[in-house]
């Protein structure tokens, strides 16, 4: 079994981003002196989860050199005034940024989301974006779904043709990965099978015992079980769940899983850090489209 390193991926995307960022920088594109891209992260109430996330992506700004800002707001603000400061983000000089998640109870999230600038969605939430990229249109793409194929992508994984079955169905996971890898790309043209939680037992191992790959995103540790998968498979683990003794683990019972899996992602270390590669890859093409780099 070969472990896909997402730690060691995102540390040479965000070199490889930092680099192209000082090269078009002293190119100084169409005649101007560019600035670095610039990311603002809207951190609301104090959940540790949360805090520990947003302090990866400040240190993936750090290395790619990116400037960022972290806006902060107590537990009980209104959804009006998240909204107006999402009203100012649009309008000022950050190339991208993004509402940390999950909010408080009170804000329905969609609200928030929705009046992103597509153009500043760095998370790819956006119905806009999350719309081109079921279309297959370049745009920016949901960023733990980007960073999947960019690990798949990495090692050289192929997937056209392969039978992918995803557990999950999340708007920020399951289904953009879903779509993402039946879409007519490289990384891509795969047979897909969309389940979830409620996915009888029973046919659920039917479908995940003839994948070549399995992505799990249920958020229930010791979920897949190496009697669910096929000799060989690929599974990635986009599970976080933090047990009682404070052992961060995937939705993967990975002993089990590790003696029976060709590929497997660990937890901490695979998807996670992929999730920060594919946010700082969008800012990057935040940046690049707004100076009229890429269109
Ligand atoms: N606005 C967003 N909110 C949330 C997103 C998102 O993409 N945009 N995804 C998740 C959380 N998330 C990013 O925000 C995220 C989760 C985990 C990791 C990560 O690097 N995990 C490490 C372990 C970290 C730890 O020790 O706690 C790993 O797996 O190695 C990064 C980002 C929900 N909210
Ligand atoms: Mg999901």
């Amino acid at each position: 079994m070969k472990l896909l390193d997402g730690k060691k991926v995102s540390e040479f995307i965000l070199k490889e981003v930092k680099e192209e960022i000082d090269q078009y920088i002293s190119q100084k594109h169409l005649g101007y002196d560019l600035s670095r891209p610039s990311m603002a992260i809207v951190l609301v109430g104090n959940n540790p989860a949360s805090e520990s996330y947003v302090r990866g992506k400040i240190k993936a700004c750090e290395k790619a050199q990116i400037n960022h800002k972290i806006i902060r707001f107590e537990e009980d603000i209104t959804a009006y005034d998240l909204l107006n400061e999402i009203k100012y983000l649009n309008k000022s000089h950050f190339d991208g940024f993004i509402v940390q998640l999950p909010l408080p109870n009170h804000i329905e999230p969609n609200s928030i989301i929705n009046e992103i600038s597509a153009y500043k969605d760095i998370d790819g939430f956006h119905p806009l974006n999350f719309g081109k990229m079921a279309l297959g249109q370049k745009s920016m793409r949901p960023a733990t779904a980007y960073g999947i194929l960019k690990l798949i992508q990495h090692y050289k994984i192929p997937t056209n043709g392969k039978h992918v079955v995803v557990v999950g169905r999340s708007n920020i996971v399951g289904k953009p990965v879903s779509i993402m890898l039946g879409n007519d790309f490289d990384i891509g043209r795969a047979t897909v099978t969309s389940c979830d939680i409620h996915t009888p037992k029973k046919l659920l191992k039917e479908e995940t015992q003839k994948a070549d790959i399995v992505i799990v995103a249920v958020g229930q540790a010791g979920f897949l079980t190496s009697n669910m998968i096929k000799e060989g498979a690929v599974v990635i683990d986009v599970g976080i769940n933090r047990l009682e003794t404070g052992k961060l683990v995937g939705d993967c019972d990975f002993q089990e899983v590790s003696t029976k899996a060709g590929f497997l992602t660990p937890v901490p270390g695979g998807v996670g850090p992929m999730t920060i590669a594919g946010l700082i890859l969008n800012t990057f093409e935040a940046w690049k489209m707004k100076n009229l780099i890429e269109k």
